[in-house]
């Protein structure tokens, strides 16, 4: 089995891999540097349990994008499955494609990931968007090398956003309004952001296209990616979890490598 995980600023995913390369659960916390290697291994073992797999992990990678989670983590592969754990980013794990942006810039590991798993599943010239705690576009060159992007903010980080800098606006989750004219606070809001993000992203890619010079394709992946993509088509594909899929192909690549 291989556990891979993803902490980004508000989630930590685990997803568990059976030796036939499918998943086995998948497990969400919120994310806390806080949180102790004993009690990742309570709310791990007890869910695991609860979902009647027997842990057999040989092998962990992570991807972190709060820095200071990464220690406990390293407490808990080693103290619970007595491994050293594959760290992206870091300079021990090697990574399929080229990172060419400026010199001494630490690039988000998720979005490293996340060009990995585009370039292997739809090759070079891509864009892609991931909606988490920021919205992200990442830009893979022909040769699937992470070249750059752009980074906007969240979905959900705007509209808290709004809910505290305005007394009389209310906390309201994001959705699809039926009409851009909101007739309540609510629906003005909501209009807002929905619309206001199909713009950014039609607006974003299509100037990172005109900028390279070449038609790419454009992957949304992340939570609220398919809100977008139902109801107003700005993706050539949509992903339901590249991250993911992402740290697999990095922790078989470092495999091939000999590198575990
Ligand atoms: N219709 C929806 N309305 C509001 N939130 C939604 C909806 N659908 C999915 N989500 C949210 O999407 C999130 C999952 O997204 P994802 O894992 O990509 O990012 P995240 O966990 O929010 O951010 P990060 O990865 O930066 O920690 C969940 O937190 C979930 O609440
Ligand atoms: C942009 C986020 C917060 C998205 O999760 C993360 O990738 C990050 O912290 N990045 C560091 C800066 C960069 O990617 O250029
Ligand atoms: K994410």
């Amino acid at each position: 089995m291989l556990l891979t995980i993803d902490c980004g600023n508000t989630n930590t995913v685990f997803t568990l891999w059976g030796d036939e390369g499918h998943t086995l659960c998948t497990l969400r916390t919120s994310t806390a540097h806080q949180r102790t290697a004993d009690a990742y291994w309570v709310w791990f073992s007890t869910l695991l349990k609860h979902h009647g797999i027997e842990p057999k992990v040989r092998g962990v990678i992570i991807s972190s994008t709060v820095p200071r989670v990464v220690f406990n983590l390293r407490v808990f592969t080693d103290r619970y499955f007595d491994l050293r754990p594959l760290v992206v980013g870091k300079p021990e794990c090697l990574l399929p494609i080229d990172v060419r942006v400026d010199a001494g810039t630490q690039v988000g590991p998720d979005r490293l990931v996340n060009t990995v798993a585009g370039f292997n599943h739809y090759g070079g010239d891509l864009i892609i968007v991931d909606f988490g705690t920021a919205t992200t576009f990442d830009v893979a060159d022909a040769d699937g090398a992470y070249i750059g992007g752009v980074i906007a903010p969240g979905v959900n980080l705007s509209l808290e956003a709004l809910h505290m800098a305005a007394a009389a606006l209310p906390h309201v989750d994001i959705t699809h309004p039926d009409k851009v004219i909101g007739t309540n606070t609510v629906a003005c809001m909501q209009s807002g952001i929905f619309w206001g993000y199909v713009g950014l992203i039609k607006e974003i890619s299509s100037r990172i296209m005109e900028e390279h010079g070449r038609d790419m394709k454009v992957i949304g992946t992340g939570g609220l990616a398919p809100l977008f993509q139902s109801h107003a088509p700005v993706f050539d594909h949509f992903e339901d979890d590249l991250t993911m899929a992402g740290l697999k192909i990095i922790y078989e690549y470092n495999e091939e490598q000999g590198n575990v």
